[in-house]
C-alpha cells in the first residue's frame, strides 16, 4: 500500500510562465491546448458531451440558484491591489496543511457519482491529482470503491469525505476502511443530511443513486451488506432502499462527533461551516479543520455566499485550526482572494468535473495545470512570492456592486 507524502517531498508545479511558454511553443508547431482555458467555454464543451440530466445535475443548484450565482459574484466584490518591484524570481506556492506540505493551496472537492460523467470517473481524477501531488477528497458516494480509488492514486495524497450514515457500525466501518486504504483525513460533510430542493433534477426526476450509481462503497461494505434480504448482485433494490433510508443521519448532533475520534486516528475536518458560532463549536469539539462551503449553492437557496462567510469563520477560529474554503473557485485570482481572506487552502469543484467530461484523466490534469499556472502568475504579478505571505492587505473591497 502506498504512503501519503510527507513534508518536503511534494511535487513542485512548474512556474506558470513555463506552462505559458510551453503552450505558445506548441502553438508554433500547430498544436493548440486540448481544452478551452475559459471555464465557461469548458462547461459548454462538457455540456455537449454529457447526457442532459448528468449536465444539469452537476451544473444545477438549489431553488432559483441565487446562492450558486452569489458564490461567483462574491469574488467580484473583492479586488487585488498589485504591488510593484518586488523580487519575484523565486516563487513558492506550497502550503503546510495537517502535517502535509501541499504543492499549492489546492485540493479537489469531493464530488459524488462521477460515473455519470466519464467511465473512468474517480479513478481518472485520482490519477490526474496524484500526477501533480494535489490531494483529492473522495466522496462517500463514489462510483468506484475507496480501495480501488486508493490503488489508482498510488502514493498520491488523498482524503475521504464521509456522509455519516445512521448506522453507527457501518459508519465506523467506512472510516476504518478509509484509514486502512491510506486516506489521510476524514472530511465530514454537514450540509447534506437531506438533499436540497433542486428544480433541474426534480423536473427530470433524476437522482443518480436510484439507478445504483454511487453505491460502490456501500455495496462493498460487509456491515452494509449484512442484513440485506438479497445480495445487491441478485437484486439491487433492497440495497438502494437501505441506502436511501439511512443516507441522512437526521438526529446526529455535535456531541456525536466524539464517536469518530473513538474509531479513527485520522484528522477530522467539518465541511459546510458558514456561521461563526458553528466554527467556534467545531473548535471546541476538537476537530482538526473546517471547510467553509455552501456545497456550491446546491443545498440552501438564499444562503450566504461562501466567500462572504469566510471572514467571519476565520475570525471565530482565530488561528486555532486551519480554515479551508470552497464554492465558487474558478480561476487563480479566486484562490488568491480566498487565501488573502484567511483560507489555508481551497477546494476546486465543478471545473475539474468539466475537465473530466471533456478529456478524462488528461482533461482533469489540464484543468489543474492551468489553474496552478494562473495562480502562480496572478500571485507573482500581484507582487507576492509565496502563498503564506498573502493577507488582507492584498485586497480592497470593490466599489462596484
Ligand atoms: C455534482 C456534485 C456532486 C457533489 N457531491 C458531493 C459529495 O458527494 N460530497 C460532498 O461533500 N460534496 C459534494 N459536492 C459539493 C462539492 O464538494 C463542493 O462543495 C462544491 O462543488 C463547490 O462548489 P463549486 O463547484 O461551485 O466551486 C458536490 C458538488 C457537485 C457539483
Ligand atoms: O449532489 C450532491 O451535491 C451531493 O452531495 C450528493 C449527495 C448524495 C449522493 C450523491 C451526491
Amino acid at each position: 500500500m502506498s504512503e501519503t507524502p510527507h513534508e518536503g517531498d511534494h511535487v513542485s508545479p512548474p512556474y506558470g510562465s513555463e506552462r505559458q511558454f510551453q503552450i505558445y511553443m506548441a502553438g508554433l508547431q500547430g498544436q493548440l491546448p486540448a481544452l478551452p482555458l475559459d471555464v465557461q467555454e469548458l462547461e459548454r464543451r462538457a455540456k455537449e458531451r454529457l447526457s442532459p440530466e448528468a449536465y444539469d445535475y452537476v451544473a444545477g443548484g438549489a431553488g432559483a440558484e441565487d446562492t450558486m450565482q452569489a458564490n461567483l459574484a462574491a469574488f467580484q466584490r473583492w479586488s487585488i491591489v498589485p504591488r510593484m518591484l518586488g523580487n519575484i524570481a523565486q516563487r513558492d506556492l506550497s502550503v503546510e496543511l495537517l502535517g502535509l506540505r501541499l504543492p499549492a493551496p489546492l485540493l479537489l472537492a469531493p464530488i459524488g457519482v462521477q460515473s455519470i460523467i466519464h467511465p473512468e470517473a474517480e479513478l481518472a481524477v485520482a490519477r490526474a491529482a496524484a500526477s501533480l501531488g494535489i490531494p483529492f477528497i473522495l466522496s462517500t458516494v463514489s462510483s468506484y470503491t475507496l480501495e480501488e480509488v486508493a490503488r489508482a492514486a498510488g502514493g498520491g495524497p488523498r482524503w475521504f469525505q464521509l456522509y455519516w450514515p445512521a448506522d453507527a457500525e457501518f459508519c465506523a466501518s467506512l472510516v476504518q476502511r478509509a484509514e486502512r486504504a491510506g486516506y489521510g483525513a476524514i472530511v465530514v460533510t454537514l450540509d447534506t443530511r437531506l438533499i436540497g430542493w433542486r428544480p433541474r433534477d426534480l423536473q427530470r426526476a433524476y437522482l443518480p443513486f436510484l439507478q445504483a450509481q454511487g453505491l460502490a462503497n456501500y455495496l462493498s461494505d460487509p456491515v452494509f451488506r449484512r442484513d440485506l434480504p438479497q445480495t445487491p448482485e441478485e437484486n439491487p433494490f433492497p440495497a438502494i432502499q437501505k441506502y436511501v433510508s439511512s443516507f441522512g443521519h437526521l438526529t446526529l448532533q455535535w456531541e456525536d462527533l466524539a464517536f469518530l475520534r473513538q474509531h479513527t486516528q485520522l484528522p477530522v475536518l467539518l465541511k459546510g461551516i458558514l456561521h461563526p458560532d458553528d466554527a467556534r463549536r467545531a473548535v471546541e469539539c476538537g476537530v482538526d479543520g473546517v471547510i467553509v462551503s455552501n456545497h456550491g449553492g446546491r443545498q440552501v437557496a438564499g444562503a450566504i455566499a461562501a466567500l462572504e462567510a469566510l471572514p467571519g469563520v476565520v475570525e471565530a477560529v482565530a488561528g486555532r485550526i486551519p480554515v479551508l474554503f470552497d464554492s465558487g473557485i474558478r480561476q487563480g485570482a479566486d484562490i488568491v482572494k480566498a487565501v488573502a481572506l484567511g483560507a489555508r487552502a481551497v477546494l476546486l469543484g465543478r471545473p475539474y468535473i468539466w475537465g473530466l467530461a471533456v478529456g478524462g484523466e488528461a482533461g482533469v490534469r489540464e484543468v489543474l495545470q492551468n489553474m496552478l499556472a494562473d495562480l502562480d502568475l496572478t500571485l507573482a504579478l500581484s507582487g507576492f512570492v509565496s502563498v503564506s505571505s498573502l493577507d488582507r492587505s492584498a485586497l480592497v473591497k470593490a466599489e462596484r456592486a
